[in-house]
């Protein structure tokens, strides 16, 4: 069974005043795989942290499949920044802890993984390399055969081959078992190919949230001379989101809506990566309300 992820109102305080995130909602179906992307610093591992129910709300509620997180862990594999792995463990020994932890683990499946990886099973996780240490946890939750699969920035120290690699493994093990997938990453062109669907969070909110299909079909970017674009919240009919100029030209990510009167603009379609450095560089700016459900 696969579960959805869902968010009311969301958020988390450290210590008495700062807010680490706060009112998120958003609502992810199962078989989604979902990029979450944002600043350092904007709350991306905190929300995957409330998720996996590893912290606790200071406000609002999350559900994965109906359940607080912390009634349904079996349903939840998690791979934090920091490896959850005990080092004085061989890779086998690892496994084999997973296995004994988790029912319905995948031992035969976890171990061809890593061996195809060419990462050395006999020898103690505290000998293997960063990247490996990465292979192994990542192993190992997918090994879990979880509903919901958390991880946080999970390629950050996987070389050039192991990133589209393991891109590949996560549509495969979606397409087999239909699970859910977030993963915060700052590389946004290698999530373009597996990612259906984004969160964004900036300065500790969730900023944007939304189909990736829905958002790059949605926006438009607006080039014309420098003296077309007075500043303003909108171009023609469009909402801006971010608007840069230089003495002769300004580069306007707007909200789609229609064709600007002046013909002086020209229209240029987006990426996902213009989408969300608009996005970013305008906290401030919020993404259209149809845009808002995953
Ligand atoms: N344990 C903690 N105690 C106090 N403040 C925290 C704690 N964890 C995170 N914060 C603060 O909460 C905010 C969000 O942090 P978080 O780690 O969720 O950001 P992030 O988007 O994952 O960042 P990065 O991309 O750098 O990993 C930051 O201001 C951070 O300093």
């Amino acid at each position: 069974m696969t579960a959805t992820v869902e968010a009311t109102g969301l958020g988390k305080r450290y210590g008495f005043r700062r807010w680490g995130l706060r009112d998120c909602s958003f609502a992810v179906p199962p078989g989604s795989v979902v990029a979450l992307v944002g600043a350092n610093g904007s709350g991306k591992s905190t929300l995957l942290r409330l998720v996996a129910g590893l912290t606790r709300p200071s406000e609002g509620v999350v559900r994965v499949g109906g359940a607080v997180p912390g009634r349904a862990r079996d349903r939840i594999a998690y791979v934090g920044q920091t490896k959850p792995l005990y080092d004085g463990f061989t890779v086998a020994e690892m496994v084999r802890f997973g296995a004994a932890t988790n029912p319905g683990f995948d031992r035969r499946g976890t171990t061809e993984r890593l061996r195809g990886l060419g990462v050395p099973l006999d020898r103690s996780v505290g000998r293997i390399s960063g990247g490996q240490r990465t292979q192994v946890a990542i192993a190992l939750a997918l090994g879990k055969r979880a509903d919901v699969v958390l991880l946080d920035e999970p390629m950050a120290d996987l070389d050039p081959l192991a990133r589209p690699a393991l891109l590949g493994e996560l549509m495969a093990t979606v397409e087999e078992r239909g699970c859910t997938v977030i993963l915060s990453s700052h590389v946004l062109t290698e999530l373009t190919d597996v990612c259906d669907s984004l969160l964004l969070t900036n300065e500790g909110s969730l900023q944007v949230s939304g189909k990736i299909d829905d958002l790059v079909g949605g926006h438009r970017l607006l080039v014309g001379p420098a003296e077309v674009y007075a500043g303003g919240d909108r171009v023609g009919a469009n909402p801006v989101v971010s608007a840069r100029t230089t003495e002769r030209q300004a580069t306007v990510l707007v909200r789609w809506l229609a064709e600007p009167v002046d013909p002086r603009w020209a229209v240029h379609e987006v990426t996902l990566s213009d989408v969300v450095l608009g996005y970013l560089r305008s906290p401030a700016a919020s993404s259209a309300p149809e845009l808002v459900a995953v």
